[in-house]
């Protein structure tokens, strides 16, 4: 038992600890903002921010990333300070100068997290010489050309999407004159109206993560016919991994064992917590990632790590043929004839399942799309027959606008010698990056309807407001780091609305805006809308 005195002493070290540790806290805190390295003081933006990227880990945690940076950069111009070394910077110039390709700057340390628990990837590798290495070994993959003959393949799963939404409709047969409701898989729907209602997005998301696995690893995983956010991942990813190697060495396949995941909410988790932890010192990350509200994400990380060996390691034990993505990853070399190894090529399909996997389509025009696609006597719209659409193109631009996938600023290093941008002069070693969602919503260039969904905007533009238009429109970013997939999606992006939009009648439940999960990638949660089927004569 403590003595009076003792409980005294012991009490005051304490106070005198607490004291200490507010103290050193502080200092470390304080001390950077007034030996201001990077000379970033003038910056304005949240007082918080001057002292911690805490403050946008924060912002970022509670889904408010992209309008939060808008707003300042509404209230305080092109220049806002982000993080006690990171400067954001808005507009065209801004955007050219971070990531055009005369730009040396290299990707932050943000993008580590990505590859937590496996090894870089092309997404996330900050290293020049490697990413051009993976660049070359798979640029082939994404030209054009090998796009076309993809077509095939990929229309298998706009068929399966029609079929189910035909299935769909023809409840409302069945309901006659009264209402009906059920579930098809795991997604629910209700009969009012004279129209089917369910919520797109699962249907959306089922449909291209069916046709990402389809290209990349040779099949599907099957969510479209079972309506089921289910895949499956290796009970231990390491164990995946040792079924790579020995699949690729043709040794011995050893048995594995595998549980059930859902994909799309595994994405959704992680997405929701990775972005916020990004902006963290590393050893701060798996601190925090253990703190409720954190956990769950934290924890999906290596789960989508698992699915992406799944599909590897399922793809080459059993082999069907195809010369789908996988193989020309495995035939892909570099220049000097690198080859990728199991951690690798399970890195580089992880990217290829979360960067691919959420194309979806907002909305489109109908009559354009009877007068082109009648005839096909195709029910899938065929892409040569919708991709000189004028009107397709701007809904799905102005769709690409509005709702880009993604919507924050990159963040990228001033390399060695600094960065001059708009007049000023940033040092070496600065975060820099300028923001999609601020660069899509700009008054100057999109005008006082900036926030509507007008696609006519695209049509009635004369040239010279076509040329200010693009220099401010990059939902696929520009440069060395743009995005790889951009002809897959743009193919996917114009036969999805073109298909849709012929086959449907479409409206939405109500007008309000949707509500959006806006972490690294910008997606709507959910879309309730009604459908049922046009009457047309040619199919
Ligand atoms: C509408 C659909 C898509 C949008 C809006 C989009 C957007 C982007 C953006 C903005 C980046 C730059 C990211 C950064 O700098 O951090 C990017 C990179 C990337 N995207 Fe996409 N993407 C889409 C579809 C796809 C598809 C279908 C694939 C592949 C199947 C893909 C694969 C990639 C890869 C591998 C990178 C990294 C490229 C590199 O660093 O060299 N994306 N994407």
């Amino acid at each position: 038992m403590l003595t009076f005195d003792e409980a005294l002493n012991f009490s005051t070290i304490l106070s005198a600890l607490a004291c200490l540790s507010a103290g050193v806290i502080t200092l470390l805190l304080l001390l950077p903002y007034f030996i201001d390295q990077l000379q970033l003081r003038e910056y304005p933006g949240a007082l918080l921010a001057k002292f911690t990227s805490g403050w946008i880990s924060w912002i970022i945690s509670r889904n408010q990333w992209s309008e939060t940076v808008d707003r300042l950069h509404v209230q305080h111009g092109s220049f806002v300070r982000l993080a006690p070394n990171h400067v954001s910077v808005s507009g065209p110039s801004a955007f050219e100068a971070i990531y055009g390709h005369p730009s040396s700057a290299a990707k932050a340390p943000f993008y580590d997290i990505f590859s937590a628990g496996g090894a870089a990837n092309i997404f996330t590798t900050r290293d020049r010489a490697e990413h051009a290495r993976k660049r070359r070994v798979e640029a082939h993959m994404f030209s054009p050309q090998s796009i076309r003959t993809l077509e095939s393949t990929v229309s298998v799963h706009f068929h399966a999407l029609v079929d189910q939404w035909d299935a769909l409709c023809a409840h409302i047969q069945k309901a006659g004159s009264g209402g009906a409701e059920g579930i098809i898989g795991s997604v629910s729907w209700k009969v009012h109206e004279s129209r089917v209602w369910f919520d797109c997005m699962p249907w959306f998301m089922f449909w291209s993560f069916d046709s990402i696995a389809d290209l990349s690893f040779g099949r599907p995983f099957g969510m479209l016919v079972s309506a089921k956010d289910v895949v499956r991942i290796p009970k231990s990813n390491a164990s995946g991994i040792q079924a790579i190697a020995e699949a690729a060495s043709h040794s011995k396949k050893t048995e594995l064992e595998m549980v059930e995941v859902p994909l799309i909410e595994v994405l959704v988790k992680r997405g929701k917590t990775i972005a916020a932890l990004a902006y963290l010192p590393a050893w701060a990350q798996p601190i925090i990632g253990r703190l409720p509200g954190f956990r769950e994400g934290y924890g999906a990380i290596p789960k989508l790590n698992g699915i992406a060996i799944a599909a590897v390691a399922d793809r080459l034990r059993s082999p069907n043929g195809r010369a789908d993505m996988l193989t020309k990853l495995l035939e892909g070399r570099d220049g000097e004839g690198y080859r990728y190894g199991p951690q690798e090529l399970s890195a580089e399909a992880k990217t290829l399942i979360a960067a691919g996997g959420d194309t979806t389509a907002r909305s489109a025009s109908v009559l354009p799309l009877d007068a082109a696609l009648d005839g096909t006597g195709s029910e899938i719209a065929p892409y040569g027959a919708v991709k000189v659409l004028p009107y397709l193109e701007a809904v799905v631009n102005e769709g690409l606008r509005l709702h880009s996938g993604v919507g924050a600023g990159l963040p990228r290093v001033v390399p060695a010698g600094g960065m001059t941008i708009l007049g000023h002069h940033l040092m070496e070693g600065t975060v820099v990056s300028s923001p999609i969602y601020t660069l899509h919503r700009s008054k100057a260039v999109w005008g006082a309807n900036a926030d509507e969904f007008y696609p006519e905007r695209w049509i009635d533009a004369s040239a010279d407001t076509k040329k200010e238009m693009m220099s401010s429109f990059a939902p696929f970013s520009i440069g060395l780091r743009a995005c790889i997939g951009r002809n897959l999606a743009m193919q996917q992006l114009q036969i999805v609305t073109a298909t849709i939009f012929r086959r449907y009648s479409i409206v939405l439940q109500d007008d309000a805006p949707l509500e959006i999960q806006d972490s690294f990638g910008r997606k709507p949660k959910k879309c309730i809308i009604g459908v049922k089927r046009r009457d047309l004569k040619v199919l």
